[in-house]
């Protein structure tokens, strides 16, 4: 944002609301201000949850084409102002420009598909004469809209996730109130923007800035919320999950993602994918590459060559559009990163390039060696370090890749067809890539995990399913009965 906005205010059912209280959201490159958000208080979620009752309502009520419409406008109400979007994702988060900018493109596919899945949301005849003694009886299923949809978003992808919830809840007929990532909520204020401009009804959506603690707690556990939609931790997606009670849950959480590369592989495509998927967004990305398995055959020469490329990684200034990789989304975070890969180094793993801190600048880093019991081999890293391990053979890949807690996407590098079908089979993930890194996602396809990695899933028709019901109807023709 060229001009300095001193404070922005967040979007309460339809209206812009500013209080005394706020949050100053700051850029993780210097610290320095960009501009303070509301910090909402406890009375502010309940009155946005009150006016979603009534937002709910008139999501409902709206016809299929005015939901088309409004998604198609707000889409282009941000590729209209597609810079002053990606300038925001840059400055309040990791992202470089380059990388904001792709995020800006698929946020306007994300509500583009959305309008498209609007008009696609089926029921089905059933023919109920398949059971006997219903011979007269005739019906069918249709979905309907469950209501109030509460989204909690992450950090790392400020506007396209929270368009990911906010997009298919509006194209299937929910109000939504949306908490973004306390450090990164500007996006998600000018997703909403986008949405008022577009003529989306007030009160169908809320944007509550604020800490996740009180505010979240009432968001999640208030009655008329009917789903929680959660974007992040599992730590914190477990707190949510044991709190929400009685409704529908989707849990989208972390991931420590592995890349299979066999000795048959095309290799420098297996090296340029990697890393690349390693340390996109710094690597805070639920799909970055942070485990590859690489045939021993092959191993020397993978580890040389990928070190040829990460050296060539240019970090600095995420603003500028020479840069491949600017900030982490905080010193502290980078300060968690340094001391892992510490622990793991003093524990005999092998450092070959970066391990290098400044500020919240954390170098791309690669190790080998790591023993099991570290932490950065268990945990999902979430930053810009990546373990290269060497296995005898693609059995012992396949088991060390299921051997975590997560089981988000992986990727497998092979020209066996067999080989790509056994690790389909037998990689315990929410989706498995072939040639190509874990780091491989489009907005309409099915996305989400396993294990620790999730509940549920996303794409735009995939959330549109967890955001609606079935209601089943049946009709008792006496017509029927004679025949
Ligand atoms: N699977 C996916 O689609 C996906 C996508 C992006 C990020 N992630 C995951 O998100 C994590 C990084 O994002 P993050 O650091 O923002 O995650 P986080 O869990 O720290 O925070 C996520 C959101 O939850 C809120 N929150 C925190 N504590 C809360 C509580 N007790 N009650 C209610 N809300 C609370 C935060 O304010 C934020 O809005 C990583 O684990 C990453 O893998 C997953
Ligand atoms: O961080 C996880 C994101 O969901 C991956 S993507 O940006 O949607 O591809």
């Amino acid at each position: 944002m060229k001009t300095e906005v001193l404070s922005m205010k967040m979007f309460l059912a339809g209206e812009w609301i500013s209080k005394e209280e706020s949050i100053a959201v700051l850029n993780p490159q210097d610290d320095s201000f960009i501009t303070s958000v509301p910090a909402a208080s406890a009375e502010d979620m309940l009155i946005a949850i009150e006016q979603a009752k009534e937002g709910a309502q008139i999501a409902a009520s709206m016809p299929v084409h005015q939901r088309i419409s409004i998604l198609n406008k707000a889409a282009n109400y941000i590729n209209e102002n597609s810079e002053k979007y990606a300038e925001t994702i840059a400055l309040e988060g990791s992202k470089t420009i380059l990388q904001a900018r792709a995020e800006v493109k698929r946020c306007i596919q994300t509500l583009q598909i959305s309008a498209e899945e609007a008009r696609r949301i089926h029921g089905e005849t059933i023919p109920f004469d398949q059971g006997e003694g219903s011979e007269d009886r005739l019906g069918y299923y249709y979905r309907f809209p469950i209501g109030i949809i509460a989204a909690i978003t992450p950090f790392n992808d400020p506007l396209n996730l929270v368009a990911h919830k906010v997009g298919p809840a509006i194209a299937s007929g929910n109000a939504i109130i949306v908490k973004p990532a306390t450090v990164t909520p500007l996006s998600a204020l000018l997703l909403a923007e986008a949405f008022e401009a577009a003529g989306l009804p007030p009160k169908v959506i809320s944007v509550i800035t604020g800490h996740g603690g009180e505010i979240g707690d009432i968001l999640i556990t208030h009655p008329a919320i009917r789903m929680v939609s959660f974007t992040g931790g599992l730590e914190t997606g477990e707190k949510i999950a044991h709190k929400a009670g009685l409704k529908k849950i989707s849990m989208e959480l972390g991931s420590n993602s592995p890349v299979i590369i066999l000795k048959d592989a095309d290799l420098p495509g297996a090296v340029e994918a990697t890393v690349s998927g390693a340390f996109y967004a710094v690597g805070q990305n639920c799909l970055g590459v942070q485990r590859v398995y690489i045939e021993q055959d092959i191993y020397d020469e993978f580890c040389s060559e990928f070190i040829v490329r990460v050296r060539q990684y240019r970090v600095g200034d995420k603003m500028l559009e020479t840069t491949d990789m600017g900030p982490m989304i905080s010193e502290k975070e980078a300060m968690r990163v340094e001391k892992w890969v510490n622990e793991a180094v003093d524990k005999g793993a092998t450092l070959l390039i970066g391990g290098k801190r400044e500020g919240a600048f954390y170098s791309p880093t690669v190790l080998t060696d790591v023993p099991a019991d570290c932490t950065i081999a268990q945990q999902e890293i979430f930053g810009p370090v990546v373990l290269l391990y060497p296995v005898d053979d693609f059995s012992s890949a396949i088991e060390k890749s299921n051997d975590v807690d997560y089981g988000l996407q992986a990727g497998i590098f092979t020209r066996d067809i067999e080989k790509a079908f056994e690790a389909i089979e037998k990689m315990n993930v929410g989706g498995i890539m072939i040639n190509d890194s874990s780091d491989y996602r489009i907005d309409g396809m099915p996305f989400g995990g396993v294990k620790g990695s999730g509940l549920g899933r996303e794409g735009v028709k995939y959330a549109i399913q967890e955001m609606t019901e079935p209601k089943v109807v049946s009709f008792k023709l006496n017509y029927k009965k004679s025949m």
